[in-house]
């Protein structure tokens, strides 16, 4: 990676992705029965429906717009938005080639996207009645931050407490990727794995060497966090956050939100503040970390930010300017989860040994990638671990049972 590269002008960046999109590597789409992705669209949507509308007190009209939208996600085609919809134009492009066609056959990212959009415009998220700015998600994200493993895990930090930077960093890290695998909607559809019932969980990649080279102590650096879930994985991420400031590997701190409800428990800035509280209320170690994080949003070292683009059906190759700047002015972008890196290395079957160094060239500045692997993009792994991972038999790419820690300098 040259530094003329990694600091690619939006126009760099928009050939590399149009070089990347013109590979090929298939762009996943969801029209293969028994597929991953068909079973997303066929299963966990349609079931998703239904835990949302149980979870509330819904209006008739709320629930006749839900059915509206399950008989479209399951017999009709894709429609498009309102006209009068706010986003009407932005959903009108990028679905243009969708509209009227079946749900299965756009590509799994963009179709997974326009789902939330229309379930949030279902419940009256987007309106201006009542309903307006209503988590659907939020009973599920309360209960898993109110529940005993979030318990165990903050009081687990007193044992933390008096350990070696090092050790302490190196657990940290394992906390914040594996925070990964405990994601609401990956549980939604029946037979997805409880965190904690499968064998032993296995790194395919692991970076994390480099990770650390690119944070010296005393570096001034600021470190852009680009959030996934809440509660069980933003609780990691935050002390982890934590340890960056506190032993001075960063000077400030940029936590990237969602705009709004996406993915069911993706993180927005409401579940910052509820992870922060959590925290702050803990008896021991956690709250005193919580106690930091407090003052250190209050100071601006831990700033929280949001954009549009977090919740756009688009690959990070297609990022606008303004996003651009953001990442480029950080020493390293963590982007956490599975949907940041579908859409870091492209949503597409790549060759599981392609580059991840060269496939995220475009990405501004260094970037580091912490996820558990929760669907079929996977890429950077050496032959002998793709072999002994195609030999164990084990749904390795989908089942969150295996993780990767891949960092581009
Ligand atoms: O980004 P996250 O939270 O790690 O994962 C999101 C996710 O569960 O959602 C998709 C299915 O809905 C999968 O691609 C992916 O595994």
């Amino acid at each position: 990676m040259t530094e003329k590269t990694s600091r690619a002008s939006g126009e760099e960046a928009a050939r590399t992705s149009t070089s990347a999109a013109a590979s090929n590597a298939p762009v996943i789409l969801s029209n293969e029965a028994g597929s991953f992705a068909w079973g997303v669209l066929a299963k966990r949507h349609p079931a998703l429906v239904q835990q949302v509308r149980d979870a509330f007190p819904y209006s008739r009209r709320q629930h006749e717009a839900l059915d509206a939208l399950l008989d479209e996600i399951t017999n009709g085609v894709v429609e498009p938005l309102a006209p009068a919809e706010r986003d009407h134009e932005r959903w009108a492009v990028s679905g243009q080639e969708h509209f009227g066609r079946s749900w299965y056959d756009a590509p799994f990212l963009w179709a997974e996207s326009y789902f939330y959009r229309r379930l949030l415009g279902a419940v009256g998220y987007f309106g201006t009645g009542p309903w307006r700015g209503v988590d659907p998600f939020a009973p599920f994200k309360k209960a898993e931050l109110g529940g005993d493993a979030v318990e165990e895990e903050l009081r687990a930090l007193d044992a933390l407490a008096n350990v070696p930077a090092e050790e302490r960093a190196t657990a940290l890290v394992q906390a914040s990727l594996w925070g990964n695998r405990a994601d609401l909607g990956f549980r939604v559809a029946a037979g997805g794995p409880e965190v904690g019932d499968t064998a032993a969980p296995a790194l395919v990649a692991d970076d994390s060497v480099l990770l650390w080279q690119l944070l010296p102590v005393g570096a001034g650096s600021t470190v852009a966090v680009v959030a996934d879930n809440a509660g069980r994985e933003l609780i990691p991420d935050l002390i982890l956050i934590d340890h960056l400031l506190e032993q001075r590997h960063a000077d400030r701190v940029v936590l990237h939100v969602k705009p709004y409800p996406y993915y069911v428990s993706d993180a927005m800035t409401a579940d910052v503040v509820d992870c922060l509280r959590r925290l702050v209320e803990a008896p021991g170690e956690a709250g005193r970390i919580g106690g930091r994080l407090w003052k250190a949003m209050a100071a601006g070292t831990l700033e929280v930010r949001t954009h549009p683009f977090f919740c756009a059906p688009q690959p990070y190759g297609e990022m606008p300017e303004d996003l651009r700047g953001e990442f480029e002015s950080a020493a390293l972008t963590i982007l956490k989860g599975d949907l940041n890196y579908r859409r870091l290395v492209g949503d597409q079957l790549w060759d599981a040994t392609a580059s991840f160094a060269d496939l995220t060239t475009y990405f501004p500045g260094a970037v580091a990638a912490l996820r558990t692997l929760k669907s079929d993009v996977i890429v950077g792994l050496e032959e002998g671990t793709l072999d002994a991972l195609e030999r164990s038999g084990d749904a390795w790419r989908t089942s969150g049972t295996h993780a990767l820690i891949q960092v581009r300098q």
